[in-house]
């Protein structure tokens, strides 16, 4: 039966690197490569509204849901393509979409695959679209490679963690890997850096330093490496832009400069370049280090989820049922306290 309205919550995915792989099926495009899911990520509300072919109005819809097929982000009308594409797809064109994010739109956080992912999982679930898990992954992929807005974010953030794209594409065709590790993450952001205009222009180069990059980290699958491979990578890609590579070799100094008896934490590996923005992230606390105030979540270890009232309950209990009652707090599941998070999935 349809419930009418949903919410889904996605994490962001910065890729530390990639090569593209183009292919006329959209559902065989995309990329091989490594990167992180965040804590910080894109809430999506979706409701039913009048002509969206559900069963109308949802009951509890408020006039604050807007006409039929309203579409905001962050409180403001506006869309993301690859949404449009994938509530095309699935029939739910004229349903009252929310897209609402802290982290900042074209600067590496692969926003649009997860909006497109959350448009997915929530209009299916309040709209009753009976669509499996790997057919909602496959049609946000769809949408977000048809866009050229991304390749390999969407089936990253499904799975969450750190993912590393072995072979890909969408579910089915696609191969996934992944570092088994939680920490914490901080970045800080310059400005947009435009995908379509990378991924438009000619990638030997760049796939040729991402393929490197990916026999280096399956040979040694550890975050020390994924951080390196990704700083060797963004040089020869040519992708550095000033104040990115300013930041990474102010962090990689203050690290160098750093003895060990100043109490480092393990988890602080250097910084790198998130792609494709102008962006820098670094594990464990190198920005706050190196006297940068950055924004600050973990590596988010369950991928692309339903929220909210309705779900949650049957999350905690089968969370209860595989950890001891006093350890289900939602910061168990990736090591550590995600209290300096923005993106939550409360
Ligand atoms: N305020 C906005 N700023 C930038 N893009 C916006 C905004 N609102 C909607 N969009 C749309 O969102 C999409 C952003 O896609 P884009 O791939 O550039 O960024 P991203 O998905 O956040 O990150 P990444 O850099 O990792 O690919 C575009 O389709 C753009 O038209
Ligand atoms: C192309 C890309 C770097 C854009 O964010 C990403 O989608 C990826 O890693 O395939």
């Amino acid at each position: 039966m349809s419930r009418q309205r949903a919410t889904a919550f996605v994490p962001g995915h910065v890729t530390a690197f990639f090569s593209a792989h183009p292919a006329d099926r959209p559902a065989a495009a995309g990329s091989r490569g490594a990167g992180i899911a965040l804590t910080d990520g894109v809430t999506v509300r979706v409701s039913a509204s009048e002509g969206d072919g559900s069963d109308g109005l949802a009951a509890d819809a408020s006039p604050a849901d807007g006409p039929a097929g309203s579409r905001t982000i962050d409180g403001e009308p506006g869309t993301i393509g690859a949404v449009e594409d994938v509530l095309a797809e699935l029939g739910r064109g004229g349903a009252h979409v929310a897209v609402e994010t802290d982290l900042p739109i074209g600067a590496g956080f692969g926003v649009s695959g997860a909006a497109a992912l959350g448009a997915a999982l929530a209009a299916n679930d309040a709209l009753d679209g009976g669509r499996s898990e790997n057919e909602l992954v496959r049609i946000a992929h769809e949408a977000e490679v048809g866009r050229e807005t991304g390749l390999g974010d969407v089936v990253a953030q499904a799975r969450g963690g750190v993912p590393i794209r072995v072979e890909p594409g969408a579910p089915g065709v696609g191969e996934l890997d992944g570092i088994p590790a939680g920490a914490r993450v901080e970045y800080v952001t310059f400005g947009e850096l435009s995908t379509e205009a990378v991924l438009g222009g000619d990638t030997d180069t760049l796939s040729a330093a991402g393929e490197d990059a990916l026999d280096r980290l399956r040979a040694d699958p550890r975050l020390p490496t994924l951080m390196d491979a990704a700083r060797e990578f963004a040089r020869e890609a040519d992708l550095l832009v000033p104040e990115v590579a300013e930041t990474i070799a102010a962090v990689g100094e203050e690290r160098d400069g750093a003895d060990s008896a100043s109490g480092r934490e393990p988890d602080d590996h250097g910084a790198a370049m998130a792609m494709l923005g102008r962006t820098v992230f670094a594990l464990g606390t190198g920005l706050s280090d190196a006297g940068y105030e950055p924004e600050a979540c973990r590596i988010d270890a369950a991928g692309a989820r339903l929220v909210g009232d309705d779900t949650m309950p049957e999350r905690m209990r089968r969370l209860r049922g595989e950890y001891p009652r006093e350890t289900v707090e939602l910061s168990a599941i990736d090591g550590g306290s995600d209290d300096e998070c923005t993106g939550t999935d409360s």
